[in-house]
């Protein structure tokens, strides 16, 4: 019988905003089944009537009303910047007093691709920790719009801390060819939303390790591209299952080998098993380098549905941290200090059990 954590950790609470670019943003924020309902939802479009639809987020903004009259970007990035750069006060209103601001965007339009770098540039500047979560187009979208899409990934991975891609024709390979678009679209949105999810949910639920939030932002501060795992599973060892998920996860594009910082999010229900919990953790000491950059979050869901449920997110970064570029030669001013996380960081119940007290 596995023992269950009966102590948590108060943090303090941190501000969350989540900000949906465009359509694709816009789909995703709307139907974003958070468990803190303190997260200030906001989206953000050239297209009036896209907005006018979206009646269950409390900030809607309309980019660049100037610009476009509320008409869309016609799949025209640089009208996409100019308009949110028109609305850089407004936005700025909404994403004040942020710690971290999540961006969703598509990539391979003219809002969200145009949009996500002038906004991930505006939250750094007012001070958050800034993680964008970004498509890449379906191959059927080839030509014009991958180009787009490439261009746009490339200047959201210069402004904001970290990027999570995540390619919807990558996620064609997991579902049955003859499937449609929508439904093809509604997978993409459930890993998206699976991931993002991950992040805010460990950020916001009662904590079982003495996860802090700067230590989550020295790790995925100016992390560049991100590689994404993502797990879940139950039953009794549903923490190891759901980490073997996430580490082999076919999203993940790179080596996880590589990864010089990784965010690893584990959330179950109120009988999550310690005994599970610790040898979910030594998975990822096993397969990932020992130097890296490691923080580690755990925590639980009071909600019935998550009873039995463990959801695991990796987010995983190849570029080193300022540390670790002095220890090898190759400083990185841009950079920020790090956490490695050792036994000090681990709560008393996982201790004991090292020390083979469990
Ligand atoms: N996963 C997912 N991808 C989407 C969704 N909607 C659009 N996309 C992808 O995102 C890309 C950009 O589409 P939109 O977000 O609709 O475009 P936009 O940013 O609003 O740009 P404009 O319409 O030109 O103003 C598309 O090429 C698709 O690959 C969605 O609901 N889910």
């Amino acid at each position: 019988m596995q023992s269950t954590a009966s102590s948590f950790h108060a943090r303090a609470p941190i501000n969350i905003k989540l900000i949906g670019l465009g359509g694709c943003g816009g789909n995703l924020v709307s139907t974003l089944k958070l468990q803190n309902d303190q997260v200030d939802l906001v989206v953000a479009n050239t297209d009036l009537q896209d907005l006018a639809g979206r009646t269950t987020i409390p900030t809607r903004i309309l980019l660049g009303p100037q610009q476009t009259a509320g008409k869309g970007a016609g799949g025209r990035p640089d009208v996409g910047a100019a308009a949110t750069v028109e609305s850089e006060p407004m936005l700025a209103k909404a994403l004040s007093g942020a710690d971290l601001v999540v961006i969703v965007a598509g990539m391979g339009g003219g809002t969200g691709t145009g949009a996500a770098p002038v906004v991930a540039r505006l939250a750094r500047q007012l001070g958050a920790l800034t993680l964008a979560f970004v498509t890449m187009p379906f191959q059927v979208e080839k030509g014009q719009r991958s180009r787009i899409a490439e261009q746009g990934l490339a200047s959201v991975s210069k402004e904001a801390d970290a990027v999570v891609v995540v390619s919807n024709q990558k996620i064609l390979n997991f579902v049955d060819p003859r499937t449609t678009l929508s439904v093809a679209l509604t997978y993409s949105n459930t890993i998206l939303a699976a991931a993002i999810s991950g992040v805010i949910d460990q950020l916001s639920l009662p904590s079982l390790m003495q996860l802090d939030f700067s230590h989550v932002r020295q790790t995925l501060s100016q992390a560049g591209q991100t590689m994404l795992g993502i797990g879940s599973a139950t039953g009794s060892d549903a923490a190891q299952r759901a980490m073997q998920l996430a580490l082999k996860c076919d999203l993940l594009e790179g080596n996880l080998q590589k990864a010089r910082r990784v965010f690893a999010s584990i959330i179950g229900g109120s009988n999550l098993g310690l005994i599970d919990v610790h040898q979910a953790i030594e998975q990822i000491h096993r397969v990932v380098a020992n130097e890296i950059d490691l923080v580690i979050g755990v925590a639980t869901s009071p909600l019935a549905s998550h009873r039995d449920r463990v959801r695991v997110t990796l987010i995983a970064s190849e570029v080193a941290s300022f540390r670790q570029s002095l220890s090898s030669g190759q400083a990185n001013p841009k950079a920020s200090v790090t956490h490695t996380i050792s036994s000090n960081d681990l709560p008393p119940f996982l201790k004991l059990h090292r020390r083979g007290c469990l």
